[in-house]
């Protein structure tokens, strides 16, 4: 679904192009997790932008469902920002502050012209129930409400226009180990569900470890190794993700946790 080949991508830096992600290649299928780990300011963010359309590579090329997104434009452009959504660390870059859950999930739909309201008020029914979240969340104002069901928001409102693709950029961060565990069985699920495709990217391997298929491991902005989840956090072929693996503490993947599936 998602194909990246050999991208190098940056900024500019004074008069300098300061290359950040460098001859990158990684593929993402439909309803698999691919996660992107790697160290602060290795370039992950980066990448993402490039691979959502929202900055230029320098060089290589990014498919989506075979087309070169860089090449999109107009309607087509449009349609692959409804097919391709993120969602950040922190859900207050999507949610207003002013905005109930109803309105922020309604807003997408309205936007794109996608049905009357009824059928707006039936979708966002359905968005809060695809999440996990009771029906009274869509009357709160995103303030009142816990870091976890905040991000279920930030979630359900990337799942509005039926995307194939989420690009989730440190999406736990922010949350307590428990939360954590409850958002990543949400992703899992969604992927289980729906046949989502998922760009998982965090610092942290212990997390990885938990929900994703496959992983890629980053190091200033090239992949040093990818593979299976089990196959790299079991038998590590690069020095540094074995370095990273012993920074990593072990989850017990116990109740809340669940094994990439
Ligand atoms: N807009 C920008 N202009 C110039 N340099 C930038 C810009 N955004 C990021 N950088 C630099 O590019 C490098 C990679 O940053 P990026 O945010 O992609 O890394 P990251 O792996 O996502 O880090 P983090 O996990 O801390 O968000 C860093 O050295 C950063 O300072």
């Amino acid at each position: 679904m998602l194909e990246v080949e050999r991208l190098t991508a940056g900024y500019l830096g004074g008069r300098h192009r300061v290359t950040v992600v460098k001859d990158v290649t990684i593929r993402v299928d439909g309803g698999e997790i691919v996660g992107l780990v790697g160290e602060s300011g290795c370039g992950k963010t980066t990448l993402a932008r490039v691979i959502t359309g929202l900055d230029r590579p320098s060089a290589g090329v990014v498919r989506f469902a075979g087309v070169d997104v860089h090449t999109l434009r107009g309607r087509a452009l449009r349609d692959h920002r409804r097919h391709v959504q993120m969602v950040f660390q922190d859900p207050y870059l999507t949610l207003s502050p002013r905005q109930r859950v109803r309105q922020a999930l309604a807003e997408p739909l309205r936007i794109h012209r996608i049905g009357d309201s009824r059928a707006r008020s039936a979708r966002v029914d359905e968005l809060l129930d695809l999440v996990g979240l009771d029906p009274g969340v869509g009357e709160r104002r995103p303030r009142q409400l816990s870091g976890g069901q905040r991000q279920r928001v930030a979630i359900a409102r990337a799942l509005a226009l039926g995307p194939r693709l989420l690009v989730c950029d440190e999406p736990v961060t922010a949350l307590d180990v428990s939360v954590q565990a409850k958002v990543l069985n949400l992703l899992c699920d969604l992927r289980d569900r729906l046949g989502l495709g998922c760009l998982f990217i965090t610092h942290d391997l212990a997390v990885v470890r938990q929900l994703a298929d496959r992983v890629a491991v980053m190091r200033d902005g090239r992949i040093v190794e990818q593979g299976p989840t089990l196959e790299v956090t079991t038998t590590p072929r690069h020095p540094y993700t074995r370095a990273l693996l012993a920074a990593t503490p072990t989850i017990d993947a116990g109740s809340e946790g669940r094994p990439p599936g």
